[in-house]
């Protein structure tokens, strides 16, 4: 048994940044990772595939070539090299995060599986980890936990006969699939469908609730199009069975039929790991296992911070970090955290607060400030049409109240009213500020100086307006 001020699970985001400044104020931390550090993020998430998009986009961009008068011959991709790219560059980024695990004084990293005995005095909490040698105990008065999610694995009759892929798997081919079967048209099924389709794979997506199902409907219909243009194929419906069908899977979906593959990924959303903490935690937890926590991360159980996707305020790397970064600055809480992401098509969509029909829903004055990427005059330089930008304002209070933009640079560009959003400045902030030329984000004063009311959902959809003045005719 070896005693510890500090015992973090899970090397994902927030817990190795918070055994890092513990170890730099003197105290002494284990930091227990089952997998490999880095979590999800770093091994089979953001990064691997950010790294294999960068590919698919130059192949996309190398067929375009001729539009722009650049010619180069036949473009053929080599998988194995792509993804031996991503490999190395991820091997390299975890090399480097063990070595500072390893040997940062104060850290003892241990390899293997906690489990959580919580103390509900708070005094003497025993974290149990089995590791290839054997067990280990640790005892610590302050555990931080960062076990995140994993892939969430539908009731799908026949699922469990066939060798089906999560992204851990998927990451793991160094083939091309032959064709792609998706299950799941959330964020994980249209980049990696867009992606492998670019590398040459044919792809189906089987999407359950539709596209990007939580986004407004146009902004559905405009990445639906997109994915049909180059070639995608998506059906609505939700798998019955599964089987193997010669060397691939073949996948029945009711009413659209059978749906035959050389492999299938399943993307349906995550599950909290909390499970394999083991049934003596203590912690209080939502029906799905999110720690439920107070606003700087404390749980049930005194002496138990929870950080990360775990703890479901967040599900994103930067919302892990800043758990981190958040509890490591007291007083700062968590509360008026303003949560802007980004979903990795390409172009990319980027998101702040509500949609329109969350904005609908809140009987709240709001109108909207919205342009076509195809009147953006960057968008239009790089032949890069595309997409929408759309902010969302309560004209009574004058609060941006939400954003979403489908488009050229929409992951970085969203973050302008991510910003103005958490600095609570009016609408007329960002209307009035000077952008620059030629630039997507040149356009909110334009969008904001025309604000105008939401569309009646249930009118027939006009034509987006052809031509708007950019701010510099
Ligand atoms: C394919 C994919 C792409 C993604 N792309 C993006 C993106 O572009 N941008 C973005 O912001 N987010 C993206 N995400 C989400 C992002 O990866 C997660 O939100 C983020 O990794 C969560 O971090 P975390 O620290 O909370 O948990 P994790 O990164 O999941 O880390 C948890 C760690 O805890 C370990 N662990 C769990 N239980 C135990 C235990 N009992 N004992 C010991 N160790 C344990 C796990 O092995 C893991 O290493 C993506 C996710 C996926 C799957
Ligand atoms: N760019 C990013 O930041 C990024 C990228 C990838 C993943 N992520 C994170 O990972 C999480 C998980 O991604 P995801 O795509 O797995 O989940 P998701 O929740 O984004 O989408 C899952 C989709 O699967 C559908 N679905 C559920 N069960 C189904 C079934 N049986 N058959 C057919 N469809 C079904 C749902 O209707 C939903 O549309 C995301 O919510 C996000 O937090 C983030």
């Amino acid at each position: 048994m070896t005693r510890y001020d500090a015992v973090v699970i899970g090397a994902g985001q927030a817990g190795p940044s918070v055994a890092f400044t513990y170890a730099g104020q003197g105290k002494r931390v284990a930091v227990v990772e089952m997998a490999q550090p880095g979590g999800t993020c770093l091994n089979h998430g953001c990064r691997p595939t950010k790294a294999l998009r960068a590919s698919a986009v130059v192949a996309h961009s190398a067929r375009r070539a001729a539009e722009f008068g650049v010619h180069v011959g036949e473009v053929r991709v080599d998988y194995g090299q792509a993804i031996g790219r991503v490999h190395t560059l991820i091997d390299g980024m975890r090399a480097s995060l063990q070595h500072s695990l390893d040997t940062t004084e104060g850290i003892d990293y241990v390899h293997g599986r906690a489990t959580l005995v919580g103390d509900p005095e708070g005094r003497e909490h025993r974290v149990l980890v089995t590791t290839d040698e054997g067990e280990q105990e640790l005892t610590t008065s302050e555990v931080f936990l960062n076990v995140g999610t994993r892939a969430a694995i539908p009731q799908i009759e026949g699922l469990d006969t066939v060798p089906y892929l999560t992204e851990i798997e998927l990451l793991a081919l160094t083939e091309l699939p032959e064709h792609l079967v998706i299950v799941g048209g959330g964020y994980i099924g249209l980049e990696f469908g867009q992606m492998f389709r670019r590398f040459g794979s044919e792809v189906t997506i089987i999407a359950g609730g539709g596209i990007a199902a939580r986004e407004d409907p146009d902004v559905q219909q405009i990445l639906a199009d997109l994915f049909e243009s180059e070639g995608i194929t998506i059906v609505s419906g939700r798998p019955s069975s599964v089987r193997r069908d010669g060397s691939g899977v073949a996948v029945e979906v009711p009413e659209v039929g059978t749906v035959t593959g050389s492999h299938v990924l399943v993307a349906t959303g995550r599950r909290s790991n909390t499970d394999l903490l083991g049934p003596d935690t203590g912690l209080a937890m939502d029906e799905r296992g999110f720690v439920t926590t107070d606003e700087r991360y404390g749980s049930s159980v005194p002496g138990v911070v929870a950080l990360g996707d775990m703890n479901g305020r967040g599900a994103f790397t930067h919302t892990s970090y800043q758990d981190g970064d958040i509890y490591l600055h007291p007083p700062r809480t968590v509360a008026g955290r303003v949560t802007t992401y980004a979903m990795f098509t390409d172009p990319p969509l980027g998101r702040v607060g509500w949609t329109t029909q969350q904005a609908r829903e809140s009987g709240r004055n709001i109108q909207k400030g919205e342009i076509a990427m195809s009147s953006v005059s960057r968008a239009r330089l790089e032949s890069e049409e595309t997409g929408v930008m759309r902010v969302l304002v309560d004209v009574d209070t004058e609060e941006i109240v939400g954003a979403t933009i489908l488009g050229l640079q929409a992951d970085d560009v969203v973050q302008v009213v991510g910003v103005a959003m958490q600095a609570g400045v009016p609408y007329t902030t960002v209307r009035d500020a000077l952008p620059i030329h030629p630039t997507v984000s040149e356009f909110f004063p334009t969008i904001l100086a025309a604000l105008e009311p939401l569309d009646d959902p249930d009118a027939e959809p006009e034509e987006a307006a052809a031509t708007t003045p950019s701010p510099a005719g």
